[in-house]
């Protein structure tokens, strides 16, 4: 049974690798960057590859998200098969004024499946630009339905005004919690599993020790 309620105690911080993926010129940098840094980028940068580390906390739970901002042009699709072996959590983000790139998140989340090997991996569908309604060429309910066949949530955001920007990342910290807490607790059920012969268990431990030696930037929400 997936775990709606705050867990009592002490919550250790977790940490989440996110990528933010879709077409080049959607507005996946301008996102990360209002996101992390409260700032809006009037100008087009192609992105290559940039990353961001943040704090921040959902439902009382301390996060730590490594957001990975991926370049949307093609010539570095090369790179998407190691951004996706490594992510937890994706944003597939396309803008509500361009049709094809909507139609681009279709093969990236097959991709994402395929190499994750997982139906259920944490996706929100950021539809983008939302400000810009005079140039709207994707009907919100067309967005909506392919999100309801994809089982995963539908935001529509806009960097520049930064609505919907909180929401987005947060909704998927709370799947990526769920998900974790959901692990944790077949682990706890299984009397087969013993925690310290876990590997993936001294590893968050071996985290924790590391981060408490550095100093990091939060954001308060
Ligand atoms: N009106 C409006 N413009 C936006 C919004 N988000 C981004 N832009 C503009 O769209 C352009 C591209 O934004 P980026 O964030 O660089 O797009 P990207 O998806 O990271 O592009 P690549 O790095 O090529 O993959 C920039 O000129 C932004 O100012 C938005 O929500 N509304």
């Amino acid at each position: 049974m997936l775990r709606t309620m705050p867990r009592y105690g002490y919550q250790p911080c977790r940490e989440f690798h996110v990528v933010v993926l879709g077409a080049g010129g959607v507005g996946k940098s301008c996102l990360t960057a209002q996101f992390v840094h409260q700032e809006w980028i009037e100008n087009y940068d192609p992105t290559i590859e940039d990353s961001y580390r943040t704090q921040l906390t959902v439902d009382g739970r301390q996060v730590m998200l490594e957001i990975l901002d991926t370049a949307g042009a093609d010539q570095f699709v090369a790179m998407r098969d190691l951004y996706m072996k490594t992510g937890q959590g994706f944003l597939l983000v396309f803008s509500i004024t361009s049709r094809a790139s909507l139609e681009e998140l279709v093969s990236l989340r097959d991709d994402i499946i395929r190499i994750k090997d997982d139906e259920n991996i944490p996706i929100v569908i950021v539809g983008n630009k939302a400000d810009l309604t005079d140039q709207r060429a994707v009907d919100r309910a067309r967005a909506f339905a392919i999100s309801q066949q994809w089982n995963a949530p539908y935001y529509e955001s806009s960097a520049r005004t930064r609505s919907n920007v909180d929401e987005v990342f947060i909704d998927l910290c709370r799947q990526m919690l769920r998900r974790e807490d959901y692990v944790d607790d077949s682990r706890e059920n299984d009397p087969y599993y013993h925690k310290a012969d876990d590997p993936s268990s001294s590893k968050r431990r071996r985290r924790r020790k590391n981060r408490d030696n550095k100093e990091h930037k939060c954001v308060v929400l």
